[in-house]
């Protein structure tokens, strides 16, 4: 089967492949920046939608590729160091994890969650970003298996609930993305615990998912203090959804033009 090249994508593809690969490279550097990773132990991906055109002529240019080009995905490259990181060096995958051959990444392996991030985006279409860490706090409450009840109003704004836990899963084929997306469907948290391994966020873009892993690592260490002296109280399901709803809808800067 012929690997795709970054060249068989028409200009406008090009185009968003680069602002994408520009963002992705930057944001890298907020998860050491908010303590969320040990080593080079974090990932964070974002979708890249393709236009028809663009998408016409891929496939076209590489009749033998099977599966889903209908977009792509930026994502780091395994392993290496996030002061190393740069728009050049992000890999760029089709919605199967299969990776883009372009003139820059070559040699360069795709991170090892790859996988769990082409899954979602392939089930989750309104996902535009993901974000996997090991985060200490967040992944003392995943080795648990407990979920994070929702005893603070920072958790109603940000996750409209609880962050729930889901199903332990080895790395390497569908089986922690299935694990993701099942958990997500029936929760409005943009984060999950994967059992035993660490915390994974979304969102509408990357931005929104980093910001899904910094807040559900604060979250996760306010209420460990707290219940570190007593059993704090979750908040009424009505008050959720009234401050879900305010957050969601009414905080920071609208575009009011
Ligand atoms: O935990 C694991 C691998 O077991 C990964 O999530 C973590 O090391 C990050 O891997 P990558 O550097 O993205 O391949």
């Amino acid at each position: 089967m012929s690997a795709l090249h970054l060249n068989d994508f028409s200009a406008s593809a090009r185009e968003a492949i680069a602002s994408a690969r520009e963002a992705v490279a930057a944001l890298h550097a907020e998860l050491p920046r908010n303590d969320l990773v040990a080593w080079t132990a974090g990932n964070v991906s974002a979708r890249v939608d393709l236009d028809e055109g663009a998408e016409q002529a891929a496939a076209h240019a590489s009749e033998n590729v099977s599966g889903d080009i209908s977009g792509l995905f930026v994502i780091k490259p395994s392993g290496v160091s996030y002061d190393e990181l740069n728009a050049a060096n992000m890999v760029v995958c089709t919605l199967d994890g299969v990776k883009v051959d372009d003139d820059t990444s070559i040699g360069l392996s795709p991170s090892s969650d790859t996988a769990a991030h082409a899954y979602v985006y392939r089930h989750m279409r309104h996902v535009g970003g993901v974000v996997h860490t090991h985060s200490s706090y967040a992944t003392s409450w995943a080795a648990r298996g407990e979920a994070i009840p929702c005893v603070l109003t920072m958790m109603a704004d940000e996750f409209g609930g609880d962050i729930p836990v889901g199903p332990f899963a080895l790395i390497g084929d569908d089986s922690i993305g299935r694990g993701i997306v099942e958990t997500l469907r029936a929760s409005r948290s943009k984060a999950v615990l994967m059992d035993r391994h660490g915390p994974f966020t979304i969102g509408a873009d990357a931005k929104e998912a980093v910001k899904a892993a910094v807040l559900c690592e604060e979250v996760a260490r306010t209420v460990h203090f707290a219940r570190a002296y007593g059993e704090p109280q979750r908040i009424a399901q009505h008050q959720i959804d009234a401050l879900y709803a305010r957050y969601q809808n009414v905080y920071g800067q609208k575009d009011n033009t």
